[in-house]
């Protein structure tokens, strides 16, 4: 499903955050990237997610190599993947949206209007976003409740493979619990894969198949 093969990406000129790295998901299967904060897995899980073009490597996605990143990439390879990042402040672009939006947004972008009230409700329901919140702004909930919705919109194009970057870290518990399952219920659905990064091997050992550590030598990182 996802094949990553001797990455190098970083942000100057010269100066790489991720050197070298391999990794690959199967399809169906359910990867942990385990690391220390600052090592470089958001870099490594945002090439993955074709936010952020490597300097060097390759990634294949579904069976297709991929030589354009960001909105440059084909949507059908960009709509394979759906990602939740670790800060959900940052990840809502538009702090006006109202979480119903928020989730909607991948529909409105794809063309996809009329499947939206069905769609975003049922994914309201899978995330435990009740009452009135897909009604709030993103200023009026909690950490928490957005990143259910970030959860949901990640969700609402039918991903074949799931990014989460660290997507439970800074939520309580039960949050976290409730994140982690409703993951979970999409994946026994659809067979999707996932790419589950973070620091904690217990929180990526609760939903991950295996975990690769970031610190492995290169021929234990990957089963390439
Ligand atoms: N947009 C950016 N511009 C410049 N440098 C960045 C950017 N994003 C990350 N970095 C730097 O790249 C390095 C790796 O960061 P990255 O976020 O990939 O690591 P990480 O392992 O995910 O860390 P954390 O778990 O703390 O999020 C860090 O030194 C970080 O400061």
């Amino acid at each position: 499903m996802l094949e990553l093969s001797n990455i190098t990406a970083g942000y100057e000129r010269g100066r790489p955050v991720v050197r070298d790295m391999s990794l690959a998901v199967a399809r169906g299967e359910a990867v942990g990237l385990l690391g220390p904060s600052g090592c470089g897995k958001s870099t490594l899980a945002r090439v993955a997610a074709l936010l952020h073009r490597p300097d060097a490597g390759t990634v294949v996605l579904d069976g297709t190599t991929v030589t354009d990143y960001r909105h440059r990439a084909p949507r059908a390879l960009r709509t394979t993947v759906g990602v939740v990042l670790q800060a959900p402040r940052l990840s809502a672009t538009d702090p006006r949206l109202r979480l119903r939006d928020l989730v909607a947004e991948p529909l409105r972008a794809t063309g996809r209007r009329i499947e939206i009230r069905e769609r975003v409700d049922e994914l309201a329901q899978a995330v435990g976003l009740g009452g009135d919140l897909l009604t709030r702004g993103i200023r009026d909930v909690s950490d928490g409740d957005l990143q259910r919705a970030c959860l949901a919109r990640a969700l609402v194009l039918r991903p074949r493979l799931l990014i989460c970057d660290d997507m439970t870290a800074a939520l309580d518990a039960a949050t976290a619990a409730a994140l982690i399952a409703a993951v979970e219920a999409y994946r026994r659905g659809t067979q999707a894969s996932l790419l589950a990064v973070g620091p904690d091997p217990a929180v990526l050992a609760r939903w991950c198949d295996r975990t690769v550590s970031w610190s492995s030598p290169p021929s234990d990182a990957h089963p390439l």
